[in-house]
């Protein structure tokens, strides 16, 4: 059986745009959060308080913030890797925030320059100082079906992080499928290991679709009980990190099915594909989004 209900999680102002080689206007993202919020996602990943010289495109981060219209009962996470990114989110007016470990040693060293172990004592900071403020901290796993240097990762090395960042106090645990190299079976066997660990509904999936599996890796989640998904619009995306990855799956293919399951997202589809229209048009790009060629042909 699946959810009622599925919360989408719309990442592509953040993970769409990081690994974009042209620096993207800052108010072509502004215009895109606002286009999504109009479309009715409750969940927006506006930018990361991360370093510039490690992802140029996300510079922009303040100006961001105080740019987008912020639509009552949205919610515009950031990215904050350690205590100065949570303080610059505080200060440009952030609500709420997301830490971002991985499953695999090798792939937390090249995206945030610290082990596995290090990255959680910078987090407990951030939780610390998110806690005092009353702020809502989402966490992420990476790598939870595979990895770009490590190749297999276990899924008690995905429990135990997961469980982790879940005890320290993420209201939400955002398992990532970084390279989309996850099939269905693997997403199964992971997501047994980490619901041992962290309750279901506090579990999200965050799929590329780098190998085409993403909507039935998708499918497995909900069956499994996670009514959390993040994707992106347009299929943007790619982390800058993680060679080869392709981007998130579409979130106007995740919310065309979910539709067709019955599943209620609160999303508009043809604003939806409006949102993805604006910014392929913007970046000069063909979309990602299957739901969204089609459309364009009918
Ligand atoms: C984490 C660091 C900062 C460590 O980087 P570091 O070099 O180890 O940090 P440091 O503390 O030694 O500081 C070095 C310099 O960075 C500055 N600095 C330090 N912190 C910040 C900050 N927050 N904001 C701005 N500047 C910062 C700091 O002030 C200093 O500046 P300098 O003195 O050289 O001028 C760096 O590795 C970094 O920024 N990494 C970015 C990683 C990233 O954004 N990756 C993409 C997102 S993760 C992802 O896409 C996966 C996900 C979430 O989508 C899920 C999935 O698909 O799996």
């Amino acid at each position: 059986s699946f959810p009622e209900r599925v919360k989408i999680v719309e990442v592509g102002p953040r993970d769409g745009l990081q690994n974009e080689k042209t620096i993207v206007p800052t108010e072509v993202k502004i215009h895109l959060i606002d286009m999504l919020s109009e479309a009715g996602l409750p969940v927006i990943e506006a930018t990361s308080f991360v370093s510039p010289k490690w992802v140029p495109q996300m510079a922009d981060q303040e100006e961001v913030m105080r740019g987008l219209h912020k639509k009552p009962g949205v919610n515009y996470p950031v990215l904050t890797p350690n205590l100065k990114g949570f303080q610059a989110a505080m200060k440009a007016g952030a609500k709420e925030v997301a830490i971002f470990g991985a499953a695999s040693e090798l792939f937390s060293q090249k995206n945030i320059n610290c082990s596995v172990d290090e990255s959680l004592v910078r987090f407990e900071e951030v939780m610390r100082a998110a806690k005092q403020e009353g702020v809502p901290v989402r966490g992420y796993v990476s790598c939870v079906l595979g990895c770009p240097y490590e190749g297999k990762v276990s899924p008690n090395k995905v429990a135990e992080v997961a469980k982790r960042l879940y005890s320290m106090g993420c209201y939400e645990i955002s398992l990532g499928d970084t390279i989309g190299v996850g099939t269905p079976g693997g997403m199964t066997e992971m997501l047994d290991a980490v619901k041992k660990e962290v309750p279901v509904e506090a579990l999200a999936v965050h799929c590329h679709d780098t190998y085409g599996q993403a909507l039935a890796n998708i499918l497995v989640a909900l069956q499994n009980g996670v009514s959390v998904v993040d994707s992106s619009v347009a299929g943007l995306g790619g982390c800058p990190y993680a060679q080869g990855a392709s981007g998130n799956v579409a979130t106007e293919d995740v919310v065309y099915m979910l539709h067709g399951l019955g599943i209620h997202t609160g999303v508009d589809l043809p604003k939806l594909l409006a949102a993805g229209s604006y910014i392929c048009h913007s970046l000069n790009r063909r979309t990602n989004s299957k739901v969204a060629q089609a459309s364009c042909k009918l």
